[in-house]
């Protein structure tokens, strides 16, 4: 039997299939289709956002690769509150505290870090190579090679706009009221990610709301999923957009607090002469394990039935940790 790890960063939630422990590694077809089937509301699992697959790296500094399969079976360059989950399995599976993960444009750097609340494990993951130029999202038709704090009558009559590959393609827009936070980002999140002729690769658009200095809260529609939790990669681009835009509210020695509607992580942005990249620290949480067969995971068949969930205690502690940021 094989376990697929239920986990989640900022209750953003995947499954884990560690390849290296299969007979045989799924093909790229089976993998969409696990996603698929795993991230269906009609198969009755706990609901996720997406799969996180685990490969043997050939890279020399890198302990294993990650690749991200999204719940429309589309495959993301990263995936920030993902890197976390798959650096704490890596680090409790070869006993180490900081390596790097093979991702499909960089090796990332990943640290076990302290706690981020009583019994909630955390790990600050690196966020990078950052981009700004249209070809690496890419976008078209608006008129512009980059967008940084610009009005886009195209796509909205009243927002202005941020765009930062991270390397996954990131929409930010700071926004005053909660109907934009919500409504306009979902109207937003959905013309982008059909077919348009601005974002053809589709893209995540963030609308964020500055609290006080040094504290965001961000709301997500992300690219081959939907309204999300939280994302990682998008509260790290936000928080460059943040520092960025808004200099005098951003103090970049210190880190920023980026709450969202699962709960918080923090975000440290590293300007320096020949690099620009984002920390980011939050919880990695494993809810539990769904226990399949193998030929069940070719087949993309789990179920209920056929497989047996094993809770852990840890989302106690995470629900203990939301509720003391309130
Ligand atoms: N939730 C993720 C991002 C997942 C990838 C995204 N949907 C894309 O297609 O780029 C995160 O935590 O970063």
């Amino acid at each position: 039997m094989i376990n697929l790890f239920y986990v989640h960063g900022s209750e953003n939630h995947f499954y884990i299939l560690d390849q290296t422990l299969l007979d045989k590694t799924l093909d790229d077809q089976e993998l969409v289709n696990l996603t698929k089937q795993i991230t269906s509301q009609s198969s009755n699992l706990n609901p996720a956002d997406g799969l996180l697959v685990i490969n043997q790296s050939n890279h020399e500094d890198a302990l294993a690769q990650m690749r991200v399969i999204n719940a429309d079976g589309s495959e993301a360059s990263m995936c920030g509150n993902g890197l976390r989950c798959v650096a704490r399995y890596l680090s409790s599976k070869y006993h180490k505290d900081s390596f790097k993960v093979e991702t499909m444009s960089a090796d990332l750097l990943v640290n076990k870090h302290g706690e981020l609340a009583n019994n909630v494990p955390a790990f600050s993951v690196e966020i990078s190579p950052v981009r700004f130029d249209n070809k690496s999202f890419p976008f078209d038709n608006l008129n512009t090679t980059n967008i940084l704090n610009k009005a886009l009558p195209e796509i909205n009559d009243h927002l202005r706009f941020t765009a930062i590959a991270v390397p996954n393609p990131h929409l930010i827009s700071f926004v005053e009221n909660d109907h934009d936070l919500n409504e306009t980002l979902g109207e937003i999140g959905k013309k982008l990610n059909d077919p348009n002729p601005y974002f053809t690769d589709g893209v995540n658009v963030n609308f964020a709301k500055i609290l006080s200095r040094n504290n965001l809260f961000v709301h997500t529609y992300e690219r081959g999923v939907g309204f999300t939790n939280a994302c990682g990669t998008g509260m790290s681009a936000t928080s460059l957009a943040f520092a960025i835009n808004f200099p005098n509210l951003v103090d970049i020695k210190e880190p920023i607090n980026v709450y969202n509607p699962g709960g918080m992580v923090q975000t440290k942005v590293h300007d320096t002469p020949n690099k620009q990249w984002i920390e980011l620290i939050g919880n990695a949480t494993f809810v539990g394990k769904l226990s399949v067969n193998e030929s069940n995971l070719h087949s993309a068949n789990i179920s209920n039935e056929n497989s047996e969930f094993i809770d852990s205690s840890e989302e106690k502690y995470y629900q203990k940790f939301v509720e003391s940021i309130k």
